[in-house]
Parts: structure tokens; sequence; C-alpha cells
């Protein structure tokens, strides 16, 4: 993972949780830092949220280009962000509400990369593509801008079909199981056995 960049979006209002699920608790570590530790390795890390809003030690802090626009736009920021320091490359894009993701999983999506590709999802039991825990190339910026510029704010939109790879979900499974649990409400949390904060 060190020719990758690490992202992870933090701008949410975690409506459904009902308090900032970004600090929830599970197993003595909050849901944020479970899944900044999934993404230690690579050099540089950028949290994109509200500027104070959480200290995470050894991540650069990334205000969002267009405040509570949703994850696509934490993308913009992420992807222009990582261009302006390294260059084109590859962005490993995380949501704060995965907590089982870790380092072999965001290895199998590495892996996966080709010469043509600009995106690496992971597809889920049911064959769906999982936009929340993938890799962009930062070549995607331009097009995510214009999706933004047009009103769209599905974060799926990112991932052309014709420069995106998937990877099956049984590739997952067998590194990393419940790298896509993810926390909406706090049954889900309960689910994974932590507590709201
Ligand atoms: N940077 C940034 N991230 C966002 C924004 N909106 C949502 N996210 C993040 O995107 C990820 C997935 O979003 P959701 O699961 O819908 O989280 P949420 O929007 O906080 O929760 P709900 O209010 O219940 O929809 C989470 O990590 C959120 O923090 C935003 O406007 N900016
Ligand atoms: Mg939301």
């Amino acid at each position: 993972m060190r020719d990758v960049t690490a992202a992870v979006t933090a701008g949410g209002r975690s409506r459904r949780f009902g308090s900032d699920k970004a600090l929830a608790r599970l197993g003595g570590r909050t849901l944020l830092e479970h899944v900044a530790a999934s993404l230690a390795a690579c050099p540089l890390r950028l949290l994109v949220a509200p500027p104070g809003q959480y200290a995470l030690p050894g991540w650069v802090s990334v205000p969002d280009t267009r405040p509570g626009e949703g994850p696509l736009a934490g993308l913009e920021a992420a992807l222009g962000h990582a261009r302006l320091q390294r260059g084109e490359g590859w962005v490993a894009f995380a949501g704060v509400d995965m907590p089982r993701l870790t380092p072999a999983y965001w290895a199998a999506l590495a892996g996966a990369r080709t010469p043509e590709a600009r995106a690496v999802l992971a597809l889920d039991a049911a064959g769906r593509p999982q936009p929340l825990a993938a890799l962009y190339h930062t070549a995607l910026l331009e097009q995510v801008t214009a999706l933004l510029n047009g009103g769209e704010r599905r974060l799926r939109a990112a991932a052309l079909p014709a420069c995106t790879v998937s990877v099956p979900f049984r590739a997952i499974q067998a590194v990393s199981p419940d790298a896509l649990r993810n926390v909406n409400t706090p049954a889900d949390l309960a689910a994974l056995g932590g507590a709201g904060p």
C-alpha cells in the first residue's frame, strides 16, 4: 500500500445513528480509529472532515470542497488533495463506519488493479459493488467534479463501468470475511458487539 494514499471521509451527520458514529466505540477503539488502522501502511493519510472535528494522529486534515454534500464530494476533496501532494495515483477511500476493514482487504483490492482501471470495488454477498471502501484513481477527479456540478450525489456514480474492476465477494471473504460490515444504526453496532458513545 506504499503507492496508495489513504482517505477517510468523515463529514456525515450520522442521522440514522443518532450521534456521531465516527466516535462510537467498538472493542476499546472508535469506529474512526478502526478504519484508520486498516490504512496505517499508507504513507499519506487524509481525513476529509470539518476542520478540528477529529484528532487522529498522523492523519492530515482536509476540509470538504462542498461541505455537507455527501461522500462523492468527500471523494472530490480527497482526490484533489492526493494529486496535489503526490501527483497522479491511487486513493484508498473509506467511510468511518466500516470498522472491520483490514490491511488484507485493501491489499486484495490493490492486487486487482489493472493498468486501465480507474476504480476497484469489492462486491458484497449479493453482488453489489461497495463504493465506500474502494480504490479510486486521481485521474477520476475531473469526472467527479463534473458529476457533482451536474447535481449527482451518489458515490457509486464515480466508478464508471468501463474502467472499474470488481473484486468478487469470495476473494474478500477469503482474506477479510467481515470487512464489508457497515454501521448505519445503533443496532448495526450492537450486532458487531459495540456500544454508542
Ligand atoms: N467528507 C464528507 N463525508 C461525508 C459527507 N456525508 C457523508 N459522509 C461520510 O460518508 C460515509 C458514509 O455515509 P453515511 O453512512 O450515509 O453516513 P452519514 O451521512 O453520516 O449518516 P446518515 O446521516 O445516517 O446518512 C461516512 O463516513 C460519512 O461520514 C459529507 O458531506 N462530506
Ligand atoms: Mg448519509
